[in-house]
């Protein structure tokens, strides 16, 4: 089979974006939105997003960020902490503000200082979402700081949300950004009450490349990116049709000086060129014929929304995108995602 020079699809949606405020969001949620009709909006800002007023607010400020002719929906989440409330968490569902709630355990990852410590501590909170059908999005990682770091998402599903999920019955679930075998077998298991969503640098490089030819803060985010038998199976999974599977950039932007340095920042800026890199991955899957299903179709059945009736259409040929995009109001600038090996998609 040739490959088309064209490819059309259904407009995406992005199932897990980090915009965060203020002049990075002015930077970045152009791009997201770009790409992507709808985005599920993490609530990891400083302070975290914990009420209804918050989530509304923030809300705003992403729509002002965005000229209304891209028809962009933030749909936004509430930050899970030991405190959280499940008379505002069922409120918010039902005012049509909350979308679903994150979970990140304490310390697990940027800006978590304030999350679970404990699932005890949220078991109330976890009752009134399986309630009013608000799903729990997970970031899926053991922090007890003795697990091995490429060790920490099959011991947080063994040991947390295994039993998390017997607890709790009628909760539905998305294990964000899965970096392991273990976690595709984990939802695969689980199919129906359980989503999983991949990036498009977890389906590019292995551990390796975080290390190649020295330390490169760019390629280092969390879950951190582990074997290369992890990224096949995650490869298998994005590209197999399966519909508990789809797409989540988690698009994480950091400014270069916070990455570049002794105690550098986790996350990958990609939303820039996300599409783009999906579907090279599809292609050397020869799974175009799959992408529409992961970008477009199975996250919106998931959530119980409709599919967008939009397209998109990407150009077979080489990928143009900026090494790094500029933050307004200063002289600092955000690094891009670029896959060491090529990628022949573009806009
Ligand atoms: N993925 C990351 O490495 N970082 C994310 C947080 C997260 O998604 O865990 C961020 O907010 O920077
Ligand atoms: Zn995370
Ligand atoms: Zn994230």
């Amino acid at each position: 089979m040739s490959t088309p020079t064209t490819l059309s699809i259904r407009r995406p949606d992005d199932w897990h974006a980090h915009l965060r405020d203020g002049a990075l969001l002015a930077a970045c949620a152009l791009h997201t939105a770009r790409q992507f009709a709808r985005a599920i909006i993490m609530p990891n800002l400083v302070p975290p997003v914990t009420t209804v007023a918050q989530a509304v607010d923030y809300r705003d400020r992403i729509r002002r960020a965005v000229p209304a002719d891209f028809g962009f929906e933030p749909l936004m989440t509430c930050y899970l902490t030991d405190g959280a409330d499940p008379a505002e968490l069922a409120r918010g569902k039902q005012e049509g503000v909350w979308v679903a709630a994150k979970l990140y355990p304490a310390h697990a990852t940027t800006n978590s200082a304030h999350g679970v410590t404990s699932m005890d501590k949220i078991a109330k909170a976890l009752e009134a979402m399986e309630k009013v059908g608000m799903p729990l999005l997970v970031h899926g990682e053991a922090t007890d700081p003795e697990v091995d770091i490429f060790d920490r998402e099959a011991v947080f599903l063994d040991k947390v949300l295994a039993p998390l999920l017997k607890r709790h019955p009628g909760l539905k679930v998305v294990l964000e950004h899965i970096t392991t075998r273990d976690g595709v077998q984990f939802v695969e298991a689980n199919t129906g009450r359980l989503g999983g969503t991949i990036t498009p640098h977890h389906l590019s490089y292995n551990r390796n490349a975080i290390f190649k030819g020295g330390i490169r803060p760019h390629f280092y985010c969390l879950p951190i990116a582990k074997r290369e038998e992890h990224r096949l199976a995650l490869r298998r999974a994005a590209t197999s049709g399966n519909p508990a599977f789809f797409l989540g950039t988690d698009t994480a932007p950091h400014t270069a000086d916070t990455k570049e340095c002794a105690c550098g920042c986790a996350g990958i800026f990609n939303a820039p060129v996300a599409m783009q890199v999906y579907a090279q991955v599809f292609m050397e899957e020869k799974a175009l014929d799959q992408l529409e299903a992961f970008a477009s179709l199975n996250g919106p059945r998931f959530y119980g929304l409709p599919a967008n009736e939009e397209r998109i259409t990407l150009q077979a040929r080489p990928l143009e995108a900026p090494e790094r995009i500029e933050v307004p109001g200063g002289d600092k600038s955000i690094v891009v995602f670029h896959p060491d090996t090529p990628v022949g998609w573009s806009f």
